[in-house]
Protein backbone atom coordinates (compact mmCIF):
# COMPACT_ATOMS: atom_id res chain seq x y z
CA UNK A 1 0.00 0.00 0.00
CA UNK A 2 1.37 3.89 -0.68
CA UNK A 3 2.57 5.70 1.86
CA UNK A 4 0.84 9.08 1.88
CA UNK A 5 2.22 11.89 4.00
CA UNK A 6 0.71 14.72 4.28
CA UNK A 7 2.14 18.35 4.04
CA UNK A 8 2.18 22.18 4.12
CA UNK A 9 3.61 24.16 1.53
CA UNK A 10 4.54 27.59 3.05
CA UNK A 11 7.04 30.45 2.96
CA UNK A 12 8.31 33.47 4.85
CA UNK A 13 9.71 36.28 2.51
CA UNK A 14 9.47 33.77 -0.20
CA UNK A 15 11.91 31.52 1.60
CA UNK A 16 9.82 28.37 0.80
CA UNK A 17 10.01 24.79 2.48
CA UNK A 18 7.54 21.99 2.71
CA UNK A 19 6.39 21.64 6.24
CA UNK A 20 5.51 17.63 7.57
CA UNK A 21 4.31 17.24 11.33
CA UNK A 22 6.11 14.17 12.57
CA UNK A 23 3.77 13.69 15.32
CA UNK A 24 1.75 12.11 12.31
CA UNK A 25 3.99 11.17 9.95
CA UNK A 26 7.14 9.77 10.42
CA UNK A 27 10.27 10.06 8.14
CA UNK A 28 12.53 7.74 7.75
CA UNK A 29 15.10 9.05 5.34
CA UNK A 30 14.58 12.99 5.35
CA UNK A 31 17.95 14.09 3.27
CA UNK A 32 16.44 11.75 0.59
CA UNK A 33 13.25 13.06 0.93
CA UNK A 34 14.58 16.70 0.90
CA UNK A 35 16.49 16.24 -2.73
CA UNK A 36 13.17 14.50 -4.04
CA UNK A 37 11.05 16.70 -3.21
CA UNK A 38 12.53 20.06 -3.19
CA UNK A 39 13.18 19.43 -7.01
CA UNK A 40 11.06 21.77 -9.26
CA UNK A 41 10.00 19.73 -11.80
CA UNK A 42 10.06 16.07 -10.82
CA UNK A 43 8.78 16.84 -6.61
CA UNK A 44 6.98 19.51 -5.42
CA UNK A 45 9.64 22.20 -5.35
CA UNK A 46 11.02 24.34 -2.62
CA UNK A 47 14.21 25.51 -1.21
CA UNK A 48 13.69 22.12 1.26
CA UNK A 49 12.35 20.18 3.95
CA UNK A 50 11.35 21.85 7.62
CA UNK A 51 10.01 18.82 10.26
CA UNK A 52 8.02 19.56 12.70
CA UNK A 53 8.43 17.02 16.38
CA UNK A 54 7.62 16.71 19.73
CA UNK A 55 10.23 18.13 22.04
CA UNK A 56 11.42 17.24 26.03
CA UNK A 57 12.59 20.40 26.15
CA UNK A 58 10.44 22.67 24.56
CA UNK A 59 7.08 23.09 23.40
CA UNK A 60 8.24 21.66 19.91
CA UNK A 61 10.98 20.65 17.46
CA UNK A 62 12.26 21.72 14.19
CA UNK A 63 14.83 20.12 11.81
CA UNK A 64 15.55 21.61 8.63
CA UNK A 65 17.11 20.15 5.45
CA UNK A 66 18.26 22.15 2.52
CA UNK A 67 17.68 21.18 -1.35
CA UNK A 68 20.82 18.97 -1.49
CA UNK A 69 19.62 16.97 1.47
CA UNK A 70 22.26 18.79 3.80
CA UNK A 71 21.19 19.47 7.40
CA UNK A 72 20.97 23.06 8.62
CA UNK A 73 21.26 23.84 12.33
CA UNK A 74 19.10 26.79 12.33
CA UNK A 75 16.02 28.38 9.67
CA UNK A 76 15.25 32.18 10.56
CA UNK A 77 12.08 32.05 8.16
CA UNK A 78 11.17 28.48 8.55
CA UNK A 79 11.15 29.20 12.85
CA UNK A 80 8.43 31.87 11.96
CA UNK A 81 6.77 29.29 9.30
CA UNK A 82 5.82 26.93 12.36
CA UNK A 83 4.86 29.26 14.66
CA UNK A 84 2.21 29.69 12.22
CA UNK A 85 1.69 25.85 11.54
CA UNK A 86 1.13 25.03 15.03
CA UNK A 87 -1.33 27.99 16.12
CA UNK A 88 -3.45 27.94 12.99
CA UNK A 89 -3.90 23.83 12.92
CA UNK A 90 -4.43 23.90 16.53
CA UNK A 91 -1.69 22.06 17.91
CA UNK A 92 -1.65 24.89 20.27
CA UNK A 93 -3.21 27.59 21.58
CA UNK A 94 0.14 29.73 22.64
CA UNK A 95 1.37 32.86 21.45
CA UNK A 96 4.59 32.11 23.12
CA UNK A 97 5.96 29.22 21.62
CA UNK A 98 9.52 27.78 22.78
CA UNK A 99 11.60 26.06 19.93
CA UNK A 100 14.00 23.17 20.09
CA UNK A 101 16.74 23.56 17.40
CA UNK A 102 20.07 21.96 16.61
CA UNK A 103 21.49 25.81 17.48
CA UNK A 104 19.02 25.74 21.03
CA UNK A 105 15.87 26.72 22.10
CA UNK A 106 14.21 29.46 20.04
CA UNK A 107 11.42 31.65 21.56
CA UNK A 108 8.53 32.53 18.87
CA UNK A 109 6.00 35.65 19.39
CA UNK A 110 2.72 35.05 17.79
CA UNK A 111 0.87 37.95 16.18
CA UNK A 112 -2.76 36.59 15.71
CA UNK A 113 -4.92 38.24 13.41
CA UNK A 114 -8.92 37.00 13.10
CA UNK A 115 -8.10 33.89 14.00
CA UNK A 116 -4.77 32.96 12.26
CA UNK A 117 -1.17 34.11 12.61
CA UNK A 118 0.52 37.31 10.25
CA UNK A 119 3.79 37.38 11.57
CA UNK A 120 5.95 36.08 14.38
CA UNK A 121 8.75 37.52 16.16
CA UNK A 122 11.88 35.04 17.01
CA UNK A 123 14.09 35.53 19.49
CA UNK A 124 17.61 34.09 17.57
CA UNK A 125 19.60 34.80 20.34
CA UNK A 126 22.85 36.28 20.60
CA UNK A 127 25.09 36.09 17.08
CA UNK A 128 28.69 34.52 17.55
CA UNK A 129 32.04 36.11 15.64
CA UNK A 130 34.29 33.90 17.02
CA UNK A 131 32.62 30.89 16.66
CA UNK A 132 35.46 28.15 14.82
CA UNK A 133 33.64 27.77 11.24
CA UNK A 134 36.28 29.11 8.98
CA UNK A 135 39.75 27.94 8.10
CA UNK A 136 40.20 26.02 11.36
CA UNK A 137 40.99 28.83 13.35
CA UNK A 138 39.06 30.01 16.59
CA UNK A 139 39.09 34.31 15.70
CA UNK A 140 37.05 37.20 14.25
CA UNK A 141 36.48 37.62 10.54
CA UNK A 142 35.08 41.56 10.19
CA UNK A 143 35.92 43.47 7.04
CA UNK A 144 38.15 40.36 5.89
CA UNK A 145 39.48 40.98 1.78
CA UNK A 146 38.70 38.01 -0.32
CA UNK A 147 39.22 37.74 -3.92
CA UNK A 148 37.18 35.96 -5.99
CA UNK A 149 37.47 36.25 -9.75
CA UNK A 150 39.51 39.11 -9.54
CA UNK A 151 36.91 41.06 -7.26
CA UNK A 152 38.22 41.70 -3.71
CA UNK A 153 35.42 42.00 -1.19
CA UNK A 154 35.49 42.98 2.20
CA UNK A 155 33.56 39.76 4.14
CA UNK A 156 32.54 39.68 7.51
CA UNK A 157 31.62 36.20 8.90
CA UNK A 158 28.82 35.70 11.81
CA UNK A 159 26.73 32.81 13.23
CA UNK A 160 23.30 33.31 13.74
CA UNK A 161 23.41 29.38 14.89
CA UNK A 162 24.33 28.91 10.80
CA UNK A 163 27.37 30.31 9.74
CA UNK A 164 27.33 33.50 7.33
CA UNK A 165 29.19 35.39 4.82
CA UNK A 166 28.01 38.88 4.68
CA UNK A 167 29.74 40.80 2.33
CA UNK A 168 28.22 45.12 2.02
CA UNK A 169 28.98 46.68 -1.94
CA UNK A 170 28.15 50.05 -3.14
CA UNK A 171 25.79 48.22 -5.95
CA UNK A 172 24.36 44.85 -5.64
CA UNK A 173 23.26 44.67 -8.81
CA UNK A 174 26.52 44.59 -10.01
CA UNK A 175 26.96 40.88 -8.23
CA UNK A 176 26.89 38.13 -9.98
CA UNK A 177 25.23 35.99 -7.22
CA UNK A 178 25.00 33.07 -9.62
CA UNK A 179 28.31 32.87 -10.31
CA UNK A 180 30.25 34.69 -6.99
CA UNK A 181 27.85 32.42 -4.61
CA UNK A 182 28.66 29.20 -5.04
CA UNK A 183 32.71 29.47 -5.22
CA UNK A 184 32.19 31.43 -1.44
CA UNK A 185 29.94 28.59 -0.55
CA UNK A 186 32.82 25.98 -1.21
CA UNK A 187 35.85 28.73 -0.15
CA UNK A 188 38.18 26.69 1.15
CA UNK A 189 38.31 29.00 4.07
CA UNK A 190 34.86 27.45 5.20
CA UNK A 191 35.57 23.60 5.26
CA UNK A 192 31.85 23.69 6.73
CA UNK A 193 30.51 25.53 3.74
CA UNK A 194 29.17 28.98 4.24
CA UNK A 195 25.88 30.99 3.58
CA UNK A 196 26.44 33.94 1.38
CA UNK A 197 24.97 37.90 1.83
CA UNK A 198 25.26 40.32 -0.62
CA UNK A 199 23.91 43.48 1.09
CA UNK A 200 23.97 47.25 0.06
CA UNK A 201 23.65 49.80 2.73
CA UNK A 202 20.30 52.00 1.58
CA UNK A 203 20.21 54.39 4.91
CA UNK A 204 20.77 53.66 8.28
CA UNK A 205 18.18 51.55 9.02
CA UNK A 206 17.42 50.26 5.37
CA UNK A 207 19.58 47.51 3.74
CA UNK A 208 19.09 45.52 0.22
CA UNK A 209 20.46 41.42 0.32
CA UNK A 210 20.27 39.10 -1.95
CA UNK A 211 21.62 35.46 -0.25
CA UNK A 212 22.89 32.39 -1.77
CA UNK A 213 22.21 29.82 0.51
CA UNK A 214 24.57 27.13 1.39
CA UNK A 215 22.65 23.83 0.50
CA UNK A 216 20.04 25.42 -1.39
CA UNK A 217 21.54 28.17 -3.92
CA UNK A 218 19.93 31.34 -4.27
CA UNK A 219 16.83 31.69 -2.37
CA UNK A 220 13.97 34.74 -2.22
CA UNK A 221 15.10 35.54 1.91
CA UNK A 222 16.81 34.31 4.31
CA UNK A 223 16.03 34.82 7.96
CA UNK A 224 19.24 33.95 9.42
CA UNK A 225 21.38 35.75 6.64
CA UNK A 226 19.01 38.75 7.17
CA UNK A 227 20.01 38.63 11.06
CA UNK A 228 23.69 37.95 10.18
CA UNK A 229 23.34 40.85 7.58
CA UNK A 230 21.96 43.47 9.90
CA UNK A 231 24.78 42.47 12.81
CA UNK A 232 27.56 42.82 10.17
CA UNK A 233 26.05 46.66 8.88
CA UNK A 234 25.98 47.50 12.68
CA UNK A 235 29.49 46.43 13.60
CA UNK A 236 31.05 47.36 10.54
CA UNK A 237 29.66 51.08 11.35
CA UNK A 238 27.29 50.81 8.22
CA UNK A 239 24.09 50.64 9.62
CA UNK A 240 22.27 51.25 13.25
CA UNK A 241 20.84 47.94 15.16
CA UNK A 242 17.10 48.17 14.16
CA UNK A 243 17.26 47.50 10.39
CA UNK A 244 14.82 46.18 7.77
CA UNK A 245 16.44 43.81 5.31
CA UNK A 246 15.08 44.29 1.58
CA UNK A 247 15.30 40.19 -0.05
CA UNK A 248 13.63 39.23 -3.37
CA UNK A 249 10.79 37.63 -1.70
CA UNK A 250 9.95 40.36 1.11
CA UNK A 251 11.04 42.18 3.95
CA UNK A 252 12.26 41.11 7.37
CA UNK A 253 12.54 43.46 10.45
CA UNK A 254 15.94 43.18 12.64
CA UNK A 255 16.33 44.65 15.87
CA UNK A 256 19.78 43.93 17.97
CA UNK A 257 19.15 44.64 21.46
CA UNK A 258 21.88 46.33 22.50
CA UNK A 259 20.87 45.59 26.36
CA UNK A 260 20.88 41.60 25.96
CA UNK A 261 22.85 41.39 22.89
CA UNK A 262 19.88 39.41 21.58
CA UNK A 263 18.69 39.38 17.45
CA UNK A 264 15.05 39.54 17.19
CA UNK A 265 13.63 39.11 13.52
CA UNK A 266 9.90 40.08 12.80
CA UNK A 267 8.38 39.03 9.00
CA UNK A 268 5.56 37.28 7.43
CA UNK A 269 4.35 33.52 7.48
CA UNK A 270 2.50 32.49 5.16
CA UNK A 271 0.67 29.00 4.08
CA UNK A 272 0.93 28.32 0.28
CA UNK A 273 -1.43 25.00 -0.18
CA UNK A 274 -1.60 21.24 1.53
CA UNK A 275 -1.10 18.13 -0.57
CA UNK A 276 -0.57 14.47 -0.18
CA UNK A 277 2.66 13.05 -1.51
CA UNK A 278 3.76 9.40 -1.91
CA UNK A 279 6.45 8.10 -0.25
N1 LIG B 1 16.74 29.91 4.82
C1 LIG B 1 17.19 29.79 6.12
C2 LIG B 1 18.48 29.10 6.43
C3 LIG B 1 18.49 27.65 5.94
C4 LIG B 1 19.76 26.88 6.25
C5 LIG B 1 20.99 27.37 5.52
N2 LIG B 1 20.90 27.19 4.10
C6 LIG B 1 22.23 26.62 6.08
O1 LIG B 1 22.68 25.64 5.48
O2 LIG B 1 22.74 27.04 7.12
C7 LIG B 1 16.81 30.93 7.04
O3 LIG B 1 15.75 31.53 6.79
O4 LIG B 1 17.49 31.19 8.02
Amino acid sequence: MTNLIKFTKMHGAGNDYIYVNTLIHHIEHPEEIAIKWSAPHTGIGSDGLVLIGKSSIADFSMRIFNADGSEAMMCGNASRCIGKYLYDNSLTKKTDISLETLSGIKHLKLTVLEGKVSKVTVDMDSPKLKEVYFDGKSGQMINHEITVNGQTFKATAISMGNPHLVIYVDDINQIELPVIGPILENHPLFPGRINVEFAQKLSENKVRMRVWERGSGITMACGTGACATAVAGSITGMTGRDVEIIMDGGNLNILWDEKTDKVYMTGDAVTVFEGEIPL
